[in-house]
């Protein structure tokens, strides 16, 4: 599909699923990343005033904020800034100490979720996330954190395609070309965590070609993230 017309279906789709849901609009996260910016732009198209980006600092980057804020302002979306520091904190402080910082940082996403539905319900709106067909093929999110959402416009879009739609829709260079980062500790990078490069999972989700090595990395991924992209399994009787 021509990337304007791409872009006309993913507004169409937006309005059609929160009209069918008896909705008026869109709340999600606006990080200062690619993803997010793209969903903003998107949903700004879909529903003018009707939608609120919000911004969520947790311990975040001020460069994110700041990124997110300039993202909003430039394509007049509305948004709003909460600051989650002091919940994350008050949060921890009362569960048992852990030194495995994944489970720790995974309530980041959470609080953002809970924040979000909260916005949604406030306004009618749906939760629109931001996962695309790359990270939700290996299962790279929080399972009800920022994998909690009602649509998923990029969810059929590889990362590489949704640099694509970034350029069409002119999100600013400098974001389209950011380290992917879950944002989660500091000097996190979506690669080196994941231990596979964007263009080997988009290559292998593609056309299935990818070295041997790497597409057994990516099949495994893929198998043992199976729960997260399923409802939860009950008895069959
Ligand atoms: N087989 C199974 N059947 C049913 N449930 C199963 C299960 N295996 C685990 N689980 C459940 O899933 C939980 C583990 O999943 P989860 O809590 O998500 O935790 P986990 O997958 O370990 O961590 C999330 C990962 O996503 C990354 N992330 C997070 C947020 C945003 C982004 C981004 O770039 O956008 C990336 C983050 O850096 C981290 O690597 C377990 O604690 C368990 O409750
Ligand atoms: N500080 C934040 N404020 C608001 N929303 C956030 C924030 N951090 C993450 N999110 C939300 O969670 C989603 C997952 O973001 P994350 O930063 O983990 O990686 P990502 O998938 O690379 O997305 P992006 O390219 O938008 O940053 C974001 O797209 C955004 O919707």
């Amino acid at each position: 599909m021509e990337r304007q017309e791409l872009c006309n279906a993913l507004v169409d789709w937006l309005r059609e699923k929160v009209r069918e849901a008896g909705a008026k609009g869109a709340v999600f996260g606006l990080s200062g990343g690619i993803d997010s910016a793209v969903v903003g732009v998107l949903c700004k198209k879909a529903f003018e005033e009707d939608c609120l980006g919000l911004i969520m600092p947790c311990y975040s980057d001020p460069k994110d904020e700041e990124d997110a804020v300039r993202v909003a302002e430039k394509f007049e979306i509305p948004y709003k800034k909460i600051v989650l520091n002091s919940i994350f904190d008050n949060f921890i402080s009362i569960l048992d100490k852990t030194d495995n910082k994944t489970v720790v940082a995974n309530i980041k996403p959470r609080l953002r979720m809970i924040t979000l539905y909260y916005y949604a319900a406030l306004n009618n709106f749906l939760v629109v996330g931001t996962g695309n067909k790359s990270e939700l093929t290996v299962g790279y999110f929080t399972k009800y954190g920022d994998g909690g959402a009602d649509l998923l416009p990029l969810g059929n879009l590889v990362k590489r395609q949704v640099r694509e739609l970034a350029r069409y829709l002119e999100i600013p260079q400098d974001i389209i070309e950011k380290p992917p980062t879950a944002g989660l500790w500091k000097g996190q990078t979506d690669e080196n965590e994941m231990g596979i490069t964007y263009e080997q999972l988009d290559e292998y989700i593609l056309t299935g070609k990818a070295p041997q090595e790497i597409a057994e990395k990516i099949r495994r991924m893929n198998s043992r993230s199976e729960h997260k992209r399923r409802l939860p399994l009950k008895p069959p009787f």
